[in-house]
């Protein structure tokens, strides 16, 4: 392709992983957001007119008002991310772009997060860290700090898609005595790894560990309700590891207050980033961390090539890596 018939790509970050951003640089034209936070909305629709490509985040809104804005030149938009949930796909189905996203190349990484805030979250380690810095920490005494552990437990994964059960498979190795799963479908390898599939009920009521690894989508909206807290144990550990709005994070805050459950370890918030004054980081019982599941360097790496390979295929016709049925 000549010069002058280069295609025209958007990306919204100026840190997007470099990797994929040099795979664009030699086929296409790239207007780069100069800035490290998420683009104003305003600016997006300015900087997006015209473009025959847009490389997004999860924190870029691509909705009806910026495809309009985009116009008919624009016929993929690639996000680093395997969620879809901040892009209207629908809108894009309608004006026949492609949308393409990142999933396997982030699972691993994923899952390694979910595992560690798990025991985090359950072993109490940025409690125990911090008393040991504060002088807390006067002599070994026999049931300070405890928590639960992972041996002989029931972990319940609400979502068995690649990531839960990458996340099954990690639980197992404990030795945990029985795994269960929830999903919308039954999930062929699920036998294979031992898991069983029950209700989100049952889910609930047998379950030590509850993991979210379930993808934002309406049937999913705020599950993890007041009524779902309930019924779980008193004594459970709560993750979630996939997005904030699977939870009503006000009746999480009631429930980790009053004792309905033990703890929770967050990974996902609503909103992002949690305000400072959110009532979460005043609770012991609750660990928090920035979204940070995929943040492994080489898996960000693969996922920004994923997601420029996603836009040179989309745009010259040919299969895209992964995209979005
Ligand atoms: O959807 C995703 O990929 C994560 O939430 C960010 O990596």
């Amino acid at each position: 392709m000549g010069n002058s018939k280069k295609f025209k790509v958007l990306i919204s970050r100026s840190d997007m992983p470099e990797s994929g951003v040099d795979i664009l640089k030699k086929q296409c034209e790239l207007k780069v957001w100069d800035g490290p936070l998420p683009i104003p909305k305003a600016d997006f629709i300015k900087s997006v007119q015209g473009v025959n490509g847009i490389y997004c985040c999860i924190t870029d809104k691509i909705d009806k008002e910026l495809l309009d804005a985009a116009g008919p030149e624009l016929k993929v938009v690639a996000t680093i991310s395997v969620g879809y949930d901040h892009i209207d796909v629908g809108e894009c189905k309608k004006r026949g772009i492609k949308i393409g996203y990142t999933p396997d190349v982030l699972t691993d990484a994923t899952a390694e997060l979910t595992l560690a805030l798990l025991l985090c979250t359950s072993r109490r380690l940025p409690e125990a860290m911090h008393e040991a810095r504060t002088g807390g920490w006067v002599s070994w005494a026999p049931t300070w700090m405890t928590g639960p552990g992972l041996a002989d437990a029931t972990v319940g994964i609400v979502g068995f898609g690649r990531i839960g059960q990458a996340v099954a498979k990690r639980v197992k190795s404990f030795n945990t005595s029985q795994l269960l799963y929830f999903n919308r479908s039954e999930k062929s390898e699920a036998k294979e790894i031992g898991a069983t599939k029950v209700s989100f009920d049952e889910l609930l009521t047998k379950s030590d560990f509850v993991i979210c690894c379930a993808a934002l989508a309406p049937e999913t909206k705020e599950m993890f309700n007041r009524n779902a807290f309930k019924k779980m144990k008193n004594s459970a550990v709560f993750i979630n590891t996939s997005r904030g709005g699977i939870v009503d994070q006000n009746a999480l805050i009631e429930a980790l207050q009053n004792g309905t459950i033990r703890a929770a370890g967050l990974d996902v918030t609503s909103p992002e980033p949690l305000p400072l004054d959110s009532p979460l980081f005043k609770l012991k019982n609750c660990v928090i961390l920035p979204h940070i599941g995929s943040a492994a360097i080489q898996t960000r790496s693969n996922m920004s090539e994923m997601t420029a390979n996603n836009i040179l295929a989309g745009l010259n016709g040919t299969k895209m890596p992964a995209q979005l049925e």
